[in-house]
């Protein structure tokens, strides 16, 4: 793994500076002295006395340079850590180690918890936009082009608990994109979606690209990702493992994975570790002049 020195010098959308996530957890591990009585081990079991504190690493150190007009592709297996990454983008999640920088707020895809299933589309359309921070006046000039880009126009007055996950993901999307971010972030939603939605979905980034943002997409589906991104990144137990062009970085990942469900995990870890090696990785340095990251909010 090479180290390549960063000097910030352009106006990039997000940086992450040596950026790392524990938790600490509560294991119903058994330690120590263990009853021979079964009915004591199940009762310590049932209280939990024997729980002790775990710290588990969710994101390794990692550092990154996000430029404008990139829409990145995060990939890898089941608690690798793509979801607290963007967690931590979007300001959910505080670092444990490192910081976060983003040139302006960046938006998760997802206004669930604003959005209310007893209420119909076009009121949780209002709803979504006031939480996101539309002014009432806004949210009226943008009403049709969101229930437009959503495809719910003959569902938008019914309510929203009887609209399919692919439906839901829609509306969310729709209210998301509507006010325009300059950094979006889309964690699993697209999942959901039919190909018109996909297609939608895609036109919509790509806008938010050319007007100088970017994008980034948690998905499982690697044509997504292939399809929507421009870079991608390969995390793996809380590490980046590899970092590029999308083709290069979800073939290594179908190789690995492959080797993996055959039951070959020497193999796949020698992948792994290949892609680890070629990986160059962001040092961040403040500039001597002491204008460090200039423009950005932490
Ligand atoms: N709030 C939390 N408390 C404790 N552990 C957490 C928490 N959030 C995530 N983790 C742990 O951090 C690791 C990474 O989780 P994360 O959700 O980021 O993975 P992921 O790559 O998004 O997984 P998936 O593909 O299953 O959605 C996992 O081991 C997970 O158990």
């Amino acid at each position: 793994m090479a180290e390549e020195t960063i000097f910030v010098e352009g106006s990039p959308c997000v940086v992450l500076d040596a950026v790392g996530k524990r938790f600490t957890v509560r294991s119903s591990e058994q330690s120590g002295w263990v009853s021979r009585n079964p009915l004591k081990r199940m009762a310590r079991r049932i209280v939990g006395r024997q729980a002790r504190a775990v710290t588990v690493q969710a994101l390794n150190l990692t550092s990154l340079v996000v430029e404008r007009g990139e829409s990145i592709g995060i990939i890898g297996r089941n608690g690798s850590g793509k979801s607290t990454m963007m967690k931590l983008i979007c300001g959910q999640q505080k670092p444990s180690a490192g910081a976060v920088y983003a040139s302006s707020t960046p938006i998760m895809l997802g206004v669930n918890a604003a959005l209310v299933p007893e209420l119909s589309g076009d009121q949780n359309i209002v709803l979504g936009c006031l939480a996101m921070g539309l002014e009432r006046a806004a949210i009226e000039a943008k009403f049709s082009e969101i229930v437009e880009l959503s495809g719910l126009e003959k569902s938008i007055h019914l309510p929203m608990k009887g609209y399919s996950s692919g439906m839901s993901s829609r509306l969310r999307f729709a209210i998301a994109a509507a006010v325009e971010p300059e950094i979006l972030l889309v964690d699993e939603a697209l999942n959901t979606g039919d190909a018109q939605f996909l297609d939608r979905s895609r036109m919509k980034m790509d806008e938010l690209r050319a007007n100088a943002g970017c994008v980034f997409i948690v998905s499982h589906s690697l044509e997504t990702i292939v399809d929507m991104s421009t870079r991608v990144l390969w995390l793996d137990y809380g590490d980046l493992v590899m970092d590029g062009d999308p083709q290069e970085v979800t073939a290594a990942y179908r190789q690995f994975t492959a080797h993996l469900s055959k039951g070959n995990n020497v193999s796949a870890q020698k992948i792994k570790d290949r892609a680890r090696e070629q990986l160059v990785t962001a040092q961040l340095m403040p500039r001597v002049t002491g204008r460090r990251k200039e423009g950005f909010t932490s």
